[in-house]
């Protein structure tokens, strides 16, 4: 659809588009980001004629875009500026009449039926129908900005270009315009080039994206590909760190602030127990990634509960229970992990390790009535949900990458399994060795400050500390358990 070639421009002196080659394809969504100053809005510029080419060439459907008459092109390109120069006087549907200018015969000006339709069309496609009589100035700047876009769809063109769409509008709006452009882009084949300013938006709607640097390519393709960390962080010189959206498989990338190291180098935690729960409380917020029954997943926090419940304890909704529970305790749930547990709270196991790079806290409270071995659990035709289980707790001091998460939770289970085995642990159905519970959790929370590790499994520096500590908690917690169950 566009093909540019060799592009370059200058302002005076100020060379800011340097032999920019690219192309378009009918029916694609194209982003352009980039820092301040990179050239992007000269970019569409030389794409819309508002500037005239200097230097190389750019071919709209293979013709040279300088060889279309000013109609002609109209009803190719519409354009919807930075600043949308709104037309003060006008009523907002007048203003959006303007648009049908390039369909307007100039010898016989005549308004059609299909003129009506499509001002009618592109007025309610931005939400803006109701308010079609109203003088533009009394629009707030994201109206504003809706309306200038109506003007442009109502131009029904092939190729729409446009400088931060979402300029001054509110989130809702935002994912409502980009919705809207992106259902044109695929039934009626519009081509969309969009600068835009949020990465996220741009990585979630555009098929492909140009990222400029200093007026150079540099790097084009599709955003997954595009918005790696590193060519980020180059381009836009900032730390950045990307994610995985949590519910479409784009990316996410995050802006890193600035933090600030935990003041008091030595208390990063306190814990305190009672007969009715375990509460431990971290200085900052840590980040988790548990199997709890209240803050399940990625999460941060500062408050960890391990409540006592009896062992007869029966709730259909034990979830919702236990939030109301933190509630009564006055926790903030936002905050807080909670996991629940048979187990008497004196008989639970704590080890606190430390070296010259990590420090880690484990809490273990084991109850086996509910013993599983995962191996055979096929073989045995129960399912309980009784709450004799082993609640593990691990606090690091330490930044993890995900992986290392998922590679601590390895290690931990591991060394649970193995505690198990040492203990002489049985599934009293199946009669084979335990590896757990029906209901065990585990949480690995970590400060994410310090020392850097990507990787914690068994026989990484962090890992042989959690193998170590899990698994003397864990026995440790079994034997007392254990002996309670003897001397009742
Ligand atoms: N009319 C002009 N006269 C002189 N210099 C200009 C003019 N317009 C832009 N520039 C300069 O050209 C460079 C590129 O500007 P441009 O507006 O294309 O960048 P941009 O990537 O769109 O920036 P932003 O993200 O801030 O909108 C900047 O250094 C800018 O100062």
């Amino acid at each position: 659809m566009i093909k540019v070639q060799h592009v370059s421009y200058q302002y005076g002196e100020q060379k800011v588009l340097h032999d920019l080659s690219f192309t378009v394809r009918s029916g694609e969504f194209f982003g352009i980001l980039g820092p301040n100053g990179s050239g992007k809005t000269t970019l569409l510029k030389l794409l819309s004629r508002e500037l005239p080419l200097q230097e190389g060439t750019i071919l709209l459907e293979g013709k040279q875009i300088e060889r279309y008459t000013p109609k002609q092109f109209a009803r190719l390109v519409a354009v919807l500026p930075q600043h949308a120069d709104v037309s003060f006087g006008y009523a907002v549907q007048e203003m959006v009449e303007l648009g049908r200018y390039a369909h307007q015969s100039s010898l016989f000006p005549r308004w059609t039926k299909e003129d009506e339709q499509a001002v009618e069309q592109a007025l309610r496609s931005v939400s803006l129908y109701e308010k079609k009589n109203e003088p533009l100035e009394h629009l707030s700047g994201g109206e504003r900005q809706r309306a200038s876009l109506a003007r442009a769809l109502a131009q029904e063109p092939r190729v729409l270009l446009l400088d931060e769409p979402t300029n001054h509008m509110d989130l809702a709006q935002q994912l409502k315009l980009l919705d809207l452009l992106k259902k044109r882009v695929r039934e009626k084949q519009l081509t969309v080039v969009a600068i835009f300013h949020d990465l996220n938006l741009a990585a979630l709607y555009c098929d492909r994206i140009l990222l400029l640097r200093e007026g150079k390519v540099a790097s084009i393709g599709n955003p997954h590909d595009l918005l790696e960390e590193e060519t980020l962080q180059e381009v836009f010189q900032t730390p950045l760190k990307r994610q995985e959206h949590p519910l479409v498989p784009k990316a996410l990338v995050t802006l890193m602030p600035t933090q600030e190291e935990m003041k008091n180098e030595k208390e990063k935690w306190a814990v305190s127990a009672s007969d009715e729960m375990i509460v431990i409380q971290t200085v900052q917020p840590f980040k988790a990634l548990s199997s709890a029954l209240v803050g399940a997943g990625f999460r941060w926090a500062t408050t960890f509960v391990n409540r006592y419940v009896p062992l007869d304890y029966h709730c259909d909704e034990a979830e919702k229970e236990m939030r109301e529970y933190l509630q009564r305790h006055q926790f903030d749930e936002q905050w807080t992990i909670g996991m629940m547990t048979a187990v008497q709270l004196e008989d639970a196991a704590y080890v606190s390790l430390a070296d010259e790079s990590f420090r880690l806290l484990t809490v273990v409270t084991a109850g086996v009535g509910n013993a599983v071995d995962s191996a055979n659990a096929w073989r045995r035709d129960d399912v309980l949900f009784a709450p004799g289980t082993i609640n593990i707790v691990v606090l690091l001091d330490a930044h993890l990458s995900e992986a290392a998460y998922v590679q601590a939770m390895m290690t931990a289970t591991e060394a649970k399994v193995k505690a198990l085995y040492d203990e002489a642990v049985f599934d009293p159905k199946t009669n084979t060795m335990a590896t757990g519970t029906s209901t065990d959790s585990l949480v690995i929370a970590a400060s994410q400050q310090n020392e850097y590790c990507e990787y914690a499994g068994t026989i990484t520096p962090l890992g042989k500390m959690i193998g170590r500590a899990v698994y003397e908690a864990t026995r440790e917690a079994l034997k007392r358990y254990r002996k309670r169950k003897e001397r009742s």
